[in-house]
């Protein structure tokens, strides 16, 4: 057969096959891009106030306001574990911290929630393409198996 006549899924997965190391085609390449974006976020002083859990003695209501807590050493804990499936997984509670902030403070202008706004600027300019990575790397993994019904 010749590699013109394969199609772009085959041409895809043929590719993948010889490369299987590389980034594009490895489908655990996102969690070592994961740790080095937290990384990055942990360089940030940004980050201080999110780097463990919010004390509720300084902020009461907290409990409250907020049904989901989290910070960003329970999701390194949680990565570090090998307790995330996929980075939409590592997506969804980094996320869940920039939204409790959110949804926490009183005014748009609060230094504490302003922190989150740079903070998930740079975290979102990186996930996306450690997600759509992911995402082509799984589709060209994916053999066609015959479906038995
Ligand atoms: O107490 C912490 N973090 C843990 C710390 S900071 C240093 C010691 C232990 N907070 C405060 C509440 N948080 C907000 O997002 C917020 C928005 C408006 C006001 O506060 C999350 C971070």
């Amino acid at each position: 057969i010749k590699a013109e006549e394969l199609n772009s899924t085959d041409a895809e997965e043929v590719k993948c096959r010889g490369r299987r190391q590389s980034l594009k085609c490895n489908p655990d390449a996102w969690r070592k891009q994961c740790k080095e974006l937290l990384g990055l976020i942990y360089e940030r002083e940004d980050s201080e106030p999110f780097r463990q859990p919010s004390d509720h003695l300084s902020y009461p209501d907290n409990q409250d306001v907020i049904d989901t807590p989290m910070d960003f050493s329970t999701v390194k804990e949680t990565l570090e574990a090998g307790n995330y499936g996929s980075p939409l997984e590592f997506y969804k509670d980094v996320r869940q911290i920039f939204s409790n902030s959110k949804a926490y403070t009183s005014n748009k202008k609060s230094r504490i929630y302003s922190m989150t706004l740079r903070l998930s600027a740079l975290f979102e300019s990186h996930i996306k393409n450690i997600i759509s990575e992911y995402k082509s790397a799984i589709q060209s993994q994916k053999r066609r198996r015959p479906r038995y019904r």
